[in-house]
């Protein structure tokens, strides 16, 4: 059973971090499963099409928990709107985001599942000529301004289950298909993988001071574009086993 704690648990002071994520809320528990595609996450809704009730429209109902399925749309603003709108209307115990992604990381496999610990925004900002500025540069976000720590948008929560390895993320307006912006994002923000929400979805949830986990499964290293070499079935494949995981031990 997924253990989560709610937003007005409190504990006496000499219970370790590690003790509270044992406590099993037994009060059921609101969770939004969220992709930017349905086509990311089609073997879920068909999982819980056979292991769930559907109570309305994408919310199903398994064992005392209630789970909500949320098309986010592509790209930042999508996610921020939609994602956002869901979280402040359903009140959520728990948020997952699930979607392919591309690697920096050659030690990474195509299928392989991650989860990200932090995310940071890898085009917002102005080109000076050659050079690219990021907002925190400029001076028009400053780092450590709440939701940000540095530069980055962290998550705070462990969450049991979510077991994947931890790696950064950035997150893009435009997939990075040349060497100059490559090196430009490694050079910068160090990043495992790259997609095109993330750092939206980070944003809303820290700031809803919702528990959160981004799960991302490798379609594709970030490259100059060759869309061949993509492995969009097994990324989704695997993403999928991880989150149909995830609702059978719930
Ligand atoms: O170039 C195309 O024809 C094309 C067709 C379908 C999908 C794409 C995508 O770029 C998918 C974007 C989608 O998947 C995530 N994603 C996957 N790989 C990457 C990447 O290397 N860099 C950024 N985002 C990626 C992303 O989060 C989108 O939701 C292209």
């Amino acid at each position: 059973m997924i253990v989560v704690l709610q937003k007005n648990t409190t504990f006496s002071s000499n219970v370790t971090t590690h003790e509270k994520q044992l406590v099993v809320i037994l009060q059921p528990m609101k969770v939004i499963i969220t992709a930017a595609t349905l086509l990311e996450i089609k073997p879920l809704v068909e999982h819980l099409a056979t292991v769930a009730d559907l109570i309305t429209g994408h919310e199903y109902s398994i064992k005392h928990h209630t789970v909500k399925v949320v098309i986010g749309g592509v790209g930042m603003m999508a996610t921020a709107y939609n994602v956002g709108k869901e979280i402040i209307m359903y009140q959520p115990q728990l948020v997952i985001q699930a979607g392919i992604a591309g690697s920096f990381d050659r030690n990474l496999q195509l299928g392989d599942v991650v989860q990200i610990t932090s995310e940071t925004l890898g085009d917002l900002g102005v080109e000076d000529n050659l050079v690219v500025k990021d907002m925190f540069e400029i001076g028009l976000l400053k780092e450590n301004e709440a939701p940000f720590t540095g530069n980055q948008l962290i998550n705070p929560h462990q969450l049991p289950y979510f077991n994947f390895p931890g790696v950064k993320g950035v997150t893009v307006n435009l997939v990075s298909g040349s060497i100059p912006t490559i090196e430009r994002l490694e050079k910068a923000y160090q990043p495992s993988i790259e997609s095109m929400e993330g750092a939206a979805f980070h944003y809303v949830c820290i700031q809803e001071q919702v528990p959160f986990v981004q799960l991302r499964s490798i379609s594709n290293y970030v490259e100059i574009r060759d869309k061949s070499k993509w492995n969009i079935p097994l990324a989704v494949q695997s993403l999928n086993k991880a989150l149909t995981g995830f609702i059978d031990q719930l």
